[in-house]
């Protein structure tokens, strides 16, 4: 039949028709794509049948493992019931009111209500247009700048890649549109010098307090972080660093958002980040965990601070998306939750998982290419070095991270590389001897990326 003809040349319809994100498309059209077809607890398969341990949990998300008939049992039900209906004009639906209640459940006191949106970067977009409106609707139409961070992620929308703060994304198109400006980040090993760490938290809290001076107090909105930078390679600030910053936004009047895309959902061992550092958001944008990625859905948790206004004063919210709060998303996503809850997933990567992956990375230490590891639940970076004696980095950062990803990948382990830094974010479901075999296969792409890169 013409579908098992077209399976069989899958990869050439995929380089004849497909624009692949963030990929180098003459490069990977020679290349060729690797066909994944199946998914099973933490790992993957191939059209060959090769099979993946996937570290990454596809892009930091399946947080329940592949494969869960649960979820796809209630999305079936909820696609026969009611495939999709709007969110718009007075309706909703139950699954959506459902999810929201039981989002704000796990987000703390002071967090009632979510805002849906399709995806982390329109979360992203929301926040950022919810932020201005609460402040010129409180009279402060001039409070609207925004403070972001060098090497943060937030997305690839206009306003999400604007508050992201990768120089090569800023690139294309021209970017990030006025009104958002970047500040440090709290990377102590590539960035500390001779500080302590805590000394370097404080540091880079601080140039947050000097930007506001800089911008005026009056025109600045809001700070966005993540509680740890994930695409930036896994960055845990100092412990001194978020109870600083924490402290500016109080002190200085402006909205704190964290954006919990890639930390939500018992990535760090608690519900959300901003729990594990101990700091209350105003926004949080969620996604990725939110459902494990079965389906596509994002949000806004919205604090009462801001909801109150947003509800009681704004008036009409001139803003949201034909997907917002789809109910066959939501029933996903909220099935996700309720095995989360129901398996003490959280509870697991805080006690068990988490730190069975700290132990474990913390076993490469010794090895002569490792400068440090990093582990918050089962949130991960290896640092690579060429000589830790000063913390010297490699010349070629990305040949480093390649030299390893590729081998461990050739090794059956998909994880990422950020530059000189390999990153773990595997579902919470992962087990202690698939964690064994994450470290066995990581050693063994350092033995051979040392040698290569000593070349
Ligand atoms: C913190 C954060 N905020 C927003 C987004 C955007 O979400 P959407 O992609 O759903 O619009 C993200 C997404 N993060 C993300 C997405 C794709 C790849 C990688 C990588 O690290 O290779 C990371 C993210 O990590």
């Amino acid at each position: 039949s013409n579908l098992s003809a077209a399976a069989s040349n899958l990869g050439a319809l995929d380089a004849a028709h497909h624009i692949h994100p963030f990929s180098d498309m003459q490069k990977l059209n020679a290349a060729g794509t690797r066909i994944i077809e199946r998914g099973e607890g933490c790992y993957i398969f191939d059209n060959h049948g090769k099979k993946y341990l996937d570290g990454f949990a596809g892009l930091w998300c399946v947080n329940v493992g592949y494969g869960r008939k649960e979820i796809t049992e209630a999305v079936m039900r909820q696609m026969n019931e009611l495939p999709y209906y709007n969110t718009f004009f007075g309706t909703t639906t139950p699954p959506t009111v459902l999810l929201a209640q039981k989002i704000t459940s796990h987000a703390g006191p002071n967090i009632n209500r979510v805002f849906f949106t399709g995806s982390g970067s329109e979360a992203n977009d929301t926040w950022f247009r919810m932020a201005r409106v609460y402040w010129a609707t409180l009279g402060k139409p001039e409070k609207k700048m925004v403070i972001a961070r060098r090497n943060g992620y937030h997305g690839s929308t206009v306003v999400g890649a604007s508050l992201g703060g990768m120089k090569y994304m800023h690139e294309q198109g021209a970017l990030p549109i006025e009104g958002i400006v970047h500040i440090g980040q709290p990377y102590w090993y590539g960035e500390g010098a001779d500080l302590s760490p805590a000394e370097f938290g404080l540091k880079v809290a601080r140039e947050l307090e000097a930007k506001i001076d800089e911008l005026g107090e009056d025109n600045v909105a809001a700070f966005v972080a993540e509680p740890i930078q994930g695409a930036g390679g896994v960055i845990v600030p100092p412990e001194t660093y978020w109870p600083e910053i924490a402290r500016i936004c109080k002190a200085r009047n402006i909205l704190l958002v964290v954006d919990e895309v890639i930390c939500g959902f018992g990535r760090t061992g608690q519900w959300f980040g901003h729990q594990h550092f101990g700091v209350e958001p105003d926004l949080a944008p969620i996604a990725k965990g939110l459902s494990s990625g079965y389906l596509p859905i994002g949000g806004v948790m919205v604090s009462d601070r801001v909801g109150e206004v947003l509800v009681n004063e704004v008036g009409d919210f001139n803003h949201g998306f034909t997907y917002s709060g789809h109910p066959v998303c939501a029933a996903a996503a909220l099935e996700n939750l309720r095995i989360i809850e129901d398996e003490k997933l959280v509870e697991r990567v805080r006690d068990d998982v988490g730190p069975y992956l700290a132990a474990g990375l913390k076993s490469l230490e010794d090895h002569p290419m490792v400068g440090q590891t990093q582990c918050v639940g089962l949130m991960a970076a290896v640092q690579l070095v060429e000589d830790k004696a000063d913390r010297k980095r490699f010349e070629d950062k990305e040949k480093a991270g390649i030299e390893v990803r590729n081998h461990c990948l050739a090794n059956g382990l998909v994880l990422r590389a950020t530059g000189d830094r390999m990153l773990y974010s595997p579902p919470l479901v992962i087990s202690r001897s698939e964690i064994d075999d994450m470290i066995t296969i990581t050693r063994n792409g350092l033995d051979h990326a040392w040698k290569v890169m000593q070349g």
